[in-house]
This record gives C-alpha cells, structure tokens and sequence, in this order.
C-alpha cells in the first residue's frame, strides 16, 4: 500500500524530526537518497554530465548536495541558478566538489537569447530536477518556466521531491512542469503524485525514507497484493454468494446492458437478476444465458417482480424518462447496497436537491460511479474545474451527497463521507478511455457490493481489477506493444485480472 500525506502533515512531522537531529541532517538523508538513485540510473558516473535545476528553496538544497555527491564519484555536474537566493551551504558543497556553476544573470541572459538554453544544456545526461518541491505553489514564474521548456530531449530526468510545476497536495499543473522520468520522494508520497495530472508527471515515483513519523494519510493506493476478495467457501451457494440486481438499457441503449450484466458475472456473483423492457431482456438472455431476467413493463412501479437481491446496479444505459425514475427511486428505496452510474447518475443530477438528498440519505451503502461530466451535473460545478482538481471535488461529493463516491477518469478516484483517506487507483490506462469500460465497472463493483465488501472496498477493488483487466487485455505479451481494447476485452479479461490477486490464506 502506498501512503501520501498533505504537505502541512509533512512539515510538521519534519519540523518534529529535525528538532531531534543535528543541524542539516534531514536534507543530508534526503540527498543522499536522491544522488543514490541517479547513481543507479547512469551505471557509470565517471564524466557523465548532470544538470541540476536549483530553485531558492530547499529542494534547491536537496539537488545541490545530491550534485556535489556525484561529482565527488567523478560526475561532470553543473548547476544552473533559476533563483536570484540559493541554499548557501548546498551551493558552497557543490563547488567544494569540483561541481561548475551557471549564475543567475548568465541564465537570465541565455534564456533570454534567441536559442535560449537549448545549445548549452546538449550532451546532458542526467537532468535533476530542484526547482520547487512541496513549497510549489501555482504555475511556475520567474525563469523556472523557460527553463523547463529549454531541457534536452533525450537526457532522463529525475524529479527531486515532486516534479516542479506540479501541486504536491492534489496533482495540479497550471502551465509548464517538468516530466519526469524518475520522482524520488522522500518520507511518504504526496497526493500530488498518485493523481493525475500530476502523476503522468511523475515518471516512476521512488520513496526515500528519512525517518519522518507520519499520522493517517490523506490519499493512499493500493497495491495488487492489497485486492483482498471473499472467496467461495465450501458451504457457498449462489444466494450467500451474492445475488445482484441489474437495472440498465433502453431502446435507445440496449450494449449498456450486456456489458454490465457482463461485469456482475465476471466479477463473481452467486447470479445475476436482470430487469429491463423486454427487447433488452432478449438481448441480454442471448448473451448471457447465465442471467435471471424479468421484463419489466414501462410503467412498473416495483422491483418485487425481480425477486431478492443483495445489491443493486442502476443506471447503465436506461436513458433518463419516467420510467428510469421510477427505477432509480424503487433501487434507492430498499434496504440493499446500490450502486447508481450513467442515467442513474444523470436522473439524480435532474431532481430537485431535496429530493435526491431524501433518496441518498438510506441506511445501506450507496455508490456513485460518475465521470467528470456526469460529477459536474450532480454538483452543479464546471467539468474542466473537476478535472484539474479532483481530489477536492471527489471529497466534497463524497460528502454533500453522503455516499461513495468513484471518480472516473485518467486516475480513478474513491472517497467515503467523512475524514477517511481518498484511494487513488494506479492501474488505470489510458486504454480503458473507451465506450462501454464504465458499464463493465459498475456491474463488476456491484457484484463486489452483493458479496458483502464494504462500499469503499468495493468501489476500489472494482477499479483495480477493471484497470489491471484493461492492461492485460491491451498488452497480454509485456513484451509486445499493447494494441486497442474494446469495453468487451476488457470485461473478458476480468478473471486474468482476479487470477492475479493474492491466493486466499488457507482455511
Ligand atoms: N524541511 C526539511 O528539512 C526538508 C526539506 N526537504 C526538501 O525541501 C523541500 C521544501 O522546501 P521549501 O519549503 O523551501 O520549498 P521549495 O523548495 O519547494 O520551494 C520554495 C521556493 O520556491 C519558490 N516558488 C514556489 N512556487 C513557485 C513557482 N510556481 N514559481 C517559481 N518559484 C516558486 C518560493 O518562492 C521559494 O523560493 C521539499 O520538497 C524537499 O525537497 C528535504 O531536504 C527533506 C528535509
Ligand atoms: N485517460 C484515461 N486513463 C485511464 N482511464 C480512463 C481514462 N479515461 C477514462 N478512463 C476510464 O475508462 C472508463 C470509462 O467509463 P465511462 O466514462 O463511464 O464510459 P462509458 O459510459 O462509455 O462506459 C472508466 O473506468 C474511466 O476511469
Ligand atoms: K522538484
């Protein structure tokens, strides 16, 4: 499990530290841990050039001594100044070391050129990024900007802390940043680089530990080897399996349908209680044999025609007239975990705030798998403010609409009401970005809910499996390039996906 702290945790847990260690300690372990991992990634440091960018902060600091490290194991290390004020110690270090030093004024002057500092940055290496770290705030100013747009294509590039550019506590990039091939961060991660934009940033994030005692985090990320899943006992039958409920399709939306009840299946119900018009019913009959199907007419009123189930699924494709509200009020109404996607969601976002307060507020779990358009409606907020910043948005609907809330997206993220950590799922593609993957998750995460995960457990589990199913389904050979899925690849590749999760202890 990856564990990522807000930056006012970090500072305080540092200050605590650095009260307990000689002066210049913390940073001393913090570059170390940075040089060490450029070590690795040249192999060989003799003559190899290292370029640092030092901004006047401490993570300015961190990269000069990290730079004088190197250059005492033979590296050809130049530091280039973005800051008028530097870190005197780490600078004084650097040139004890032999390390070469760009002023101020001389990048002020080259970046200011016609080339700017594109010809003199050639032959680079390595390029260690110390612009800002978690004291960054907003779009780079100053020549940090130039500086990142001058870097050389085809040095690697380690970010020290977090990629310059980027917002440590929520991923933010408001203009240029630095792309990172390598992040090595130090004490925990920060929330910044698990969520997108901020962690396509990022490159690999390398952890460094430099002792902090850290409390609960605020955003954590789970592992493969943390997907744990109830597991068939000898005594199952279907029922205590799991049943779940599939409401979804319309004449208008019938693949909706398959794909969902397809999920549900996939993701290990006991069975699979579908209901819809009957030319749906038919479809999804054709399909999946497996299927228990009621056709409900258009007007119905109840669910009790589709007999017991322990979890319900609503939304995917049913369009949004009188009968998906009906269908969606009758899910919402009983006494079962339900999940609401799509129309579900679009139904919900069309009722007066009264109302969906009064159908949201339920003893069962509730769980709302919206994209950012479909988030933007519930809370009446904008779609490119809920994708820049979706950790905040993620919260806040999680807590306005009391439910758990999985926000989809290039990093799909879960949070519950309350002051619980935000999971931020790291197996997403951008393969998954297709037609049809969000119905397969909501009947998956639905059959998850039926076999009695709680909600957020389910939710996260959901997009784990779903996003490690879509990379398998794009690149079964690791070796070879990894083609276009359909939303049906991926819904085939489910059991790969559960066949990777950690065997079940034995009994
Ligand atoms: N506090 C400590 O003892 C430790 C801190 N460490 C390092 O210190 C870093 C934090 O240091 P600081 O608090 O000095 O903060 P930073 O070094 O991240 O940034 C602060 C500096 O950047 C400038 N700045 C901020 N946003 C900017 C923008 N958008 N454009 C241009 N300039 C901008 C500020 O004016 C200030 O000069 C950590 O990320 C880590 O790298 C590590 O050495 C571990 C120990
Ligand atoms: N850029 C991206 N990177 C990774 N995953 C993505 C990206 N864009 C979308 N996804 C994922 O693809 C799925 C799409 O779901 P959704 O938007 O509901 O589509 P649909 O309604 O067509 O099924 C979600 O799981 C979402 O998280
Ligand atoms: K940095």
């Amino acid at each position: 499990m990856r564990h990522a702290h807000s930056v006012e945790k970090v500072r305080a847990a540092e200050a605590e530290l650095m009260a307990r260690l000689p002066e210049g300690a913390l940073m001393q372990r913090a570059a170390a841990g940075l040089a060490s991992v450029c070590a690795r990634l040249l192999g060989r440091l003799y003559g190899t050039r290292v370029l640092l960018l030092v901004g006047g902060g401490n993570n300015g600091g961190d990269a000069l001594y990290a730079g004088a490290r190197l250059a005492r194991r033979g590296a050809r290390v130049t530091a280039a100044l973005a800051s008028p004020r530097i870190h005197e110690e780490g600078l004084a270090d650097l040139r004890a070391a032999g390390g070469r030093v760009l002023s101020f004024a001389l990048l002020e002057e080259l970046l200011s050129t016609d080339g700017g500092a594109v010809g003199t940055f050639a032959g680079t290496d390595l390029v260690i990024d110390g612009l800002t770290g978690i004291g960054g705030r907003g779009a780079l100013r100053g020549l940090y900007a130039p500086l990142v747009r001058d870097l050389p294509e085809d040095a690697a590039v380690v970010a020290c802390d977090v990629p310059s550019g980027v917002d440590a506590d929520t991923g933010e990039v408001e203009g240029e940043a630095v792309r990172a091939d390598v992040t090595v961060t130090f004490g925990t991660f920060k929330p910044g680089l698990l969520i997108d934009p901020g962690a396509s940033y990022a490159g690999v994030v390398e952890l460094v530990d430099i002792g902090l005692d850290l409390p609960e985090p605020d955003v954590i990320a789970h592992t493969t080897a943390d997907v744990r899943l109830p597991r068939p006992l000898p005594e199952s039958d279907k029922y205590r399996r799991g049943v779940v409920g599939v409401l979804a399709g319309s004449s208008e939306f019938t693949g909706a349908a398959v794909l969902a009840v397809g999920g549900a299946l996939h993701g290990g119900a006991g069975m699979v209680r579908f209901a819809s018009s009957e030319p749906v019913v038919e479809l999804v009959r054709g399909r999946w044999p497996e299927a228990v199907t009621t056709s409900l007419p258009s007007d119905a009123q109840s669910l009790e025609p589709v007999g017991r189930v322990q979890a319900w699924v609503v939304g995917p494709g049913l369009s949004v007239d009188s009968r998906a509200h009906r269908l969606v009020h009758a899910a919402l109404e009983s006494d079962v975990p339900v999940l609401v996607d799509a129309d579900g969601l679009n139904v919900l976002a069309g009722m007066s705030e009264p109302l969906r307060r009064g159908l949201l507020d339920r003893a069962a779990p509730t769980v709302l798998t919206p994209h950012a358009g479909e988030l933007a409606r519930l809370l009446g907020a904008d779609r490119s403010d809920i994708e820049a910043r979706r950790l905040a948005h993620v919260r806040r609907a999680a807590d306005e609409l009391g439910a758990t809330v999985l926000l989809k997206g290039s990093t799909t993220l879960v949070a519950a009401p309350g002051a619980h950590p935000v999971l931020a799922n790291l197996t997403g593609t951008p393969w998954l970005a297709t037609a049809g993957t969000g119905d397969v998750l909501s009947g998956l995460i639905g059959a998850l809910l039926a076999a009695g995960l709680p909600a957020p457990e389910a939710a996260a589990h959901g997009a784990h499996l779903h996003g490690l199913a879509a990379r398998l389904a794009a690149a079964p050979d690791p070796a070879l390039s990894p083609a276009p899925v359909t939303a049906f690849d991926v819904l085939t590749s489910l059991p790969a996906a559960l066949r990777r999760l950690p065997a079940p202890a034995s009994p």
